[in-house]
């Protein structure tokens, strides 16, 4: 029998501290992040999947938690991170003081298609944010929420504003290859990329083979860890960005480790959510400094762990999750 690989489950829960930091402004619906964090060898690693996913879905998070604080990561070949603002689906008059709490940035990532809104609020937003900041690239992310001929019909008005790419603005591989073939049929030149059909699909290289997106949208934690999203990066032969999974500044280290690592990094990543949340678990944060982040190890605070510690009844939830979850992992039966 091959020797296991990974830490025993006592070493992750004697490490274990589970936070709930509290968001400035909604996002994705959440107005509380939850996160467990573990301390190994190497440093810190964060498991925070959302509360929805099911075992098989969080189980990469864990390997990268995992990579994180046991293995550490790859040699860097950049220093820093260019980072581009998040502006969430916010109405107009919303946008200018979410952006100043990014402070200077390079690009902004403009979330569009939110279930209850109208193409003219889309428009709205993006037309705020052009109007505040005229030489930022920019960029809208869909997360699926629009058919083929909405996305097509969206992105041909919103490509007056002169867009960078466009995540995820169908919702399946089928979806994006006809987006992307529509477009360039109308000559619309906005680039497709793919972000859910890389890191909730099976299989994360489907994508690139039906050449259905332009470049890919990784995330660190759902790919498996930095070595696993490289690698995913390099067999798909397609350029890449790198985004947050909403975390805190444990998991935007592995992040920036990611993106630090690309051979290539032709576009500012979305690294700057620590942003758009009202707390964090170190005293020097991951947030965007001019439009960067440095890659180094942000240091994780006791007080602020107390400070943030989740309900002892979440906690639980969370330990429990963990323990399904690395028997999964370690395809040992659960325990
Ligand atoms: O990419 C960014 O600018 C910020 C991160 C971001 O948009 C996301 C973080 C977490 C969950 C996702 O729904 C969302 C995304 O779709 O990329
Ligand atoms: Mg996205």
């Amino acid at each position: 029998m091959q020797p296991n690989p990974f830490p025993s489950l006592d070493a992750l829960r004697g490490g274990a501290h589970v936070v709930s930091l509290p968001m400035r402004v909604k996002f994705r619906g959440i107005l509380h992040r939850e996160a467990l964090l573990l301390q190994g060898p190497a440093g810190w690693g964060e498991f925070s999947p959302f509360p929805e996913y099911d075992d098989g879905e969080a189980a990469p998070w864990l390997a990268c938690a995992l990579e994180s604080a046991w293995h550490g990561f790859p040699e860097p070949v950049r220093g820093s991170v260019p980072v581009n603002a998040t502006v969430p689906a916010v109405a107009p008059e919303k946008v200018e003081a979410i952006l100043a709490r990014f402070g200077t940035v390079p690009a902004v990532k403009v979330k569009v298609a939110e279930r209850g809104q109208a193409l003219a609020d889309d428009l709205a937003r993006v037309a705020e944010v052009r109007r505040l900041l005229p030489e930022a690239g920019l960029k809208v992310d869909a997360n699926g929420g629009w058919s083929v001929d909405e996305a097509v019909h969206a992105l041909t008005l919103l490509a007056d504003y002169g867009l960078e790419y466009a995540e995820q603005p169908a919702a399946d591989i089928p979806g994006l290859r006809a987006v992307r073939l529509e477009l360039a049929r109308r000559e619309v030149p906005v680039p497709v990329a793919a972000d859910e059909s890389v890191r909730k699909e099976t299989d994360p290289l489907l994508v690139a083979r039906e050449e259905a997106a332009d470049l890919l949208v990784i995330k660190a934690a759902p790919l498996g860890g930095v070595r696993r999203a490289l690698d995913v990066v390099a067999q798909a032969g397609l350029p890449a960005v790198v985004s947050s999974a909403l975390d805190t500044s444990v998991g935007i280290r592995a992040g920036v480790a990611l993106a630090a690592a690309l051979p290539e990094l032709p576009w500012a990543c979305g690294l700057g959510t620590l942003s758009l949340m009202e707390g964090d678990v170190s005293e020097q944060p991951l947030v965007p400094d001019d439009g960067v982040l440095a890659v180094r190890d942000p240091g994780v605070s006791e007080a602020l762990l107390a400070r943030h510690a989740a309900s002892p009844a979440r906690s639980a939830w969370w330990i429990d999750r963990l323990e399904r979850v690395y028997s999964r992992l370690i395809g040992a039966p659960e325990p």
